[in-house]
């Protein structure tokens, strides 16, 4: 759906992005994960043109962007900006409402769009709509962003460290709704980050970049137990052992588990993470017990399990 060709951009002495090239498949996340300079924002900008490039191409659907103009090209790619971007003399309803005006939808229809986004996104409608955006927390902010991103239903969004203006925990929670928002999960996305948990939480691809260049370009269990480089180890380093627990699940190691007794009292499911299964066994004194649902079957597991089937997964293929 997204192709970038050898994608440049300079500024005078500074090349801010030099040769980038990916594809993004429809439906896909592709995660722009780098140290702060290493040339995200510019990228995610050439591709809804806000910043053109010095050379390169990016295609989407097939067409060229540069076969269009800039603001028809925007009306198919929501953009959420780094730091909400509301409009603070507009109330949240008209922040939302924007794409739509443009596209001349009439009110009845802007107005049930409206509702239902405030909705799906956990803000009350009546409570929410005639607000201004100093009257809302950081969170709420960030969600009526995403929904003025989303008001059209564009096929396409770009995200600029959508949550990195909230506190760890309000992070972790907004993370987590968008995960389960079912308008998302048809979108192709395109997020950037400098956030190495929300990356491999988020990204289908990730792309970490480097001075301007994308240094591995892979899944995130490929950048895990396959890094291309030494860049890649570093960058990964000090989150290393949690990202290595939470990259397998239960279910990817249940056939080495053996079978927990009838009656054994369930704690996790099979679609949980070693590195949640990690934490109950830290905090159990009872034998911890997953259950399948697609199989219905019951497994028990101890710390021997978990850490040879990390260890398993470390090996070179
Ligand atoms: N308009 C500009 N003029 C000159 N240099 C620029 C301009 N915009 C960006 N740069 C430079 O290009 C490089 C890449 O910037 P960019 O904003 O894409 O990085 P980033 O990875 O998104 O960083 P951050 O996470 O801090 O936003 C930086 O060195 C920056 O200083």
């Amino acid at each position: 759906m997204i192709e970038v060709q050898q994608l440049t951009k300079k500024y005078q002495q500074t090349v801010a992005v030099s040769n980038v090239s990916f594809t993004v498949h429809a439906g896909q996340t592709l995660v722009l994960l780098g140290t702060s300079g290493s040339g995200k924002t510019t990228t995610l900008r050439m591709i809804n043109r806000l910043i053109e490039p010095t050379s390169g191409s990016i295609f989407i659907n097939g067409k060229n962007i540069l076969s269009q103009p800039p603001e028809i090209l925007r009306r198919s790619i929501g953009y959420v900006l780094q730091g909400y971007g509301l409009f603070p003399h507009y109330t949240v309803a008209e922040n939302i409402a924007i794409v739509p005006r443009l596209l001349k939808w009439n009110k009845g229809r802007i107005e049930q769009r409206t509702d239902e986004l405030l909705h799906k996104l956990q803000l009350s409608p009546a409570k929410y709509r005639h607000v201004y955006p100093s009257q809302l927390s950081g969170g709420q902010m960030q969600r009526v962003g995403l929904a003025r991103a989303l008001a059209a239903n564009p096929p396409i969004l770009l995200m600029d460290e959508p949550f990195g203006a909230l506190d760890p925990l309000t992070r972790t929670a907004v993370r987590k709704e968008l995960k389960e928002l079912d308008e998302l999960k048809k979108k192709t996305i395109i997020l950037v980050t400098h956030d190495v948990q929300e990356a491999f939480e988020l990204g289908n691809i990730i792309g970490l970049m480097d001075k301007g260049c994308i240094q591995q370009l892979a899944t995130p269990t490929e950048l895990l137990f396959q890094p291309a480089n030494d860049f890649v180890k570093q960058f990964l380093q000090q989150q290393l052992f949690q990202l290595e627990w939470q990259s397998l699940r239960l279910i990817d190691i249940w056939n080495d588990l053996p079978v927990a007794e009838n009656d054994a009292a369930i704690t996790l499911t099979s679609q949980q993470t070693l590195w949640n299964a990690l934490a109950e066994l830290t905090n159990s004194t009872l034998p911890v017990v997953a259950f399948d649902k697609a199989t219905a079957t019951k497994k028990v597991f101890n710390f021997s399990h978990l850490t040879t089937a990390i260890q398993r997964q470390k090996q070179p293929a």
